[in-house]
């Protein structure tokens, strides 16, 4: 593990796409070490191109860094790939809920662990995580596709961090689910950022980002145009016409703040 205070460090990133679309233009943020942070953006902003860069998926969509750096754990991540920056300690939960429906929960649990050297310390690992999302424990032995859909987003955070990351990364968590399965899954994430392991969260809904994240990042075509701290970013007028659209979602927020 290196010794700085942010176990992420993205600086000056440029991604295209394809050659040409300029998805990214110079973004730089850091990640504190256990700590957790939100980025926000209007649809087509860069946030999961900026997710896919930090977890080495970039090639996937034929898209390239053509500028600037990313470190984790003062190392470079650019030029590695997925499984490597897994086993470097970057687990991600990015295609929504791409679990394996086939599979029982604890089949797709130790999927998550495929990158784990220590073997012996998969089971305990495993009975942490079923502590942290108890539907889970009760559905172990059953196929994952049969779980709800707020289940199935849990079973890939879990698989996700069945990896013992120092960083989890993770790309729109919340998305469809109803307001007390964000709230169980939010807290739950706390608890991973309370255990030490940092957040970096995409999220459209604003429950996650402010019930999880401290810090917040507003990207808006591929530039980061305001940074602070996530209630403050979420209370700025700014922030509300760009990421929520509406003077309605305004008032989500406030009430989500004052919850
Ligand atoms: N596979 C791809 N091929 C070409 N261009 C892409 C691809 N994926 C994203 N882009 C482009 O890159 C830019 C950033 O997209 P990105 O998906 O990162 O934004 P986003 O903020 O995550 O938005 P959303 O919430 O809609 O996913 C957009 O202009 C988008 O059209």
């Amino acid at each position: 593990m290196g010794g700085g205070p942010n176990v992420l460090e993205v600086d000056g990133l440029v991604v295209t796409y394809g050659r040409s679309v300029l998805a990214l233009s110079g973004v730089s943020l850091n990640v504190p070490r256990g700590g957790a942070v939100a980025l926000l953006g209007a649809n087509g902003a860069g946030k999961t191109t900026l997710l896919r860069a930090v977890t080495g998926l970039l090639p996937l969509y034929d898209a390239e860094v053509r500028g600037g750096t990313i470190r984790f754990d003062d190392r470079p991540v650019i030029g590695r790939d997925a499984s490597a920056l897994v086993r470097a300690g970057i687990a991600q939960s990015l295609e929504g809920r791409r679990i394996f429906p086939e599979l029982t929960v604890e089949e797709n649990l130790r999927v998550g662990a495929f990158a784990v050297r220590d073997r012996a310390a998969i089971p305990a690992r495993q009975a942490e995580l079923l502590e942290l999302f108890p539907r889970l424990g009760e559905r172990l032995r059953q196929p994952g596709g049969l779980l709800s859909g707020g289940e199935q987003q849990m079973l890939a955070i879990a698989r996700a961090l069945m990896a013992g990351p120092e960083l989890l990364v993770l790309d729109e968590p919340s998305l469809g689910l109803a307001p007390l399965v964000v709230a169980e899954i939010g807290a739950a994430l706390r608890t991973v950022t309370d255990r030490g392991t940092a957040v970096l969260l995409v999220d459209q809904g604003t429950a996650l980002a402010l019930g999880v994240t401290h810090d917040a990042h507003l990207l808006e075509h591929g530039r980061i145009v305001a940074s602070g701290p996530t209630t403050t970013l979420l209370a700025d007028d700014r922030v509300r016409e760009a990421y929520l659209g509406t003077r309605a979602g305004a008032d989500v927020v406030a009430a989500e703040a004052g919850a």
